[in-house]
């Protein structure tokens, strides 16, 4: 692979995406300026999570990936995972306790608090969290990073209504703040509608349409 070491950042240029072949053979292209956030609609198997996780670098592709002017395939993967934070359906956590998974305890606090988490929760064992909790803390923990694209795959699949309504508007609130550009992978029309500047569905057999938000 051609890595370059140089990474040149145009913040307003956003992402552009071309050439991405959905599971169904079709290729799909978009384009999302800073501040705002697509929602990414579709049925089982239609490619979502792989769409998800091409634009993180995560998997082999053959689309064409470029964020704030720079593209994927010239940039290290490591400084452009650094730059691009992922949420997996199902959060990965590797230490005994809460808090040995958080860099910046300062940083965190304020988030766990948006979402309901109490402060004394980073000195948990992980053992005792339920997964609501666990799946609100690795939203706390993604963005205590501050990254400045944000993948989310199905970040309220776990949460009760009042919780994923807190989720809601700690991903709006940070977006509007931060000019944070945003994918979310949702089942719900109602969510995509409530949290998205613009929705895209995959439609197996015939690629993919825009809804109106
Ligand atoms: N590593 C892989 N190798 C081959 N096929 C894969 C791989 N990962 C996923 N797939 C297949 O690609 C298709 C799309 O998977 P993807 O996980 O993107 O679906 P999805 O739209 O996110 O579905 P869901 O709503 O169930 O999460 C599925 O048929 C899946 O089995």
């Amino acid at each position: 692979m051609n890595h370059t070491q140089t990474l040149e950042i145009d913040p307003q240029a956003g992402l552009s995406l071309s050439g991405f072949i959905l599971p169904d053979g079709h290729a799909l292209a978009l384009r999302l300026a800073p501040g705002t956030c697509c929602a990414i609609m579709g049925p089982s198997g239609s490619g979502k999570s792989l769409l998800l996780r091409a634009i993180c670098d995560l998997d082999p592709h053959t689309a064409q990936v470029q964020w704030q002017g720079a593209w994927q395939q010239q940039t290290p993967a490591p400084q452009w995972r650094s730059r691009v934070a992922y949420l997996p359906a199902e959060s990965a956590w590797w230490h005994d306790r809460v808090g040995e998974h958080f860099t910046d305890s300062d940083a965190a606090i304020p988030l766990l608090q948006a979402l309901h988490l109490e402060p004394a929760c980073l000195s948990w064992s992980m053992h005792r969290t339920s997964s609501g909790e666990r799946q609100r803390m690795a939203i706390a923990r993604l963005l205590a990073r501050q990254p400045q694209l944000l993948l989310l795959d199905e970040p309220t699949a776990n949460l009760d209504a009042t919780r994923t309504q807190l989720v809601e508007q700690l991903f709006n609130r940070y977006r509007t703040h931060h000019q944070t550009t945003l994918l979310w992978i949702t089942h719900d029309l109602a969510q995509a509608k409530r949290v998205a500047t613009q929705i895209i569905e995959l439609t197996p057999g015939h690629g993919f349409r825009e809804v109106q938000p």
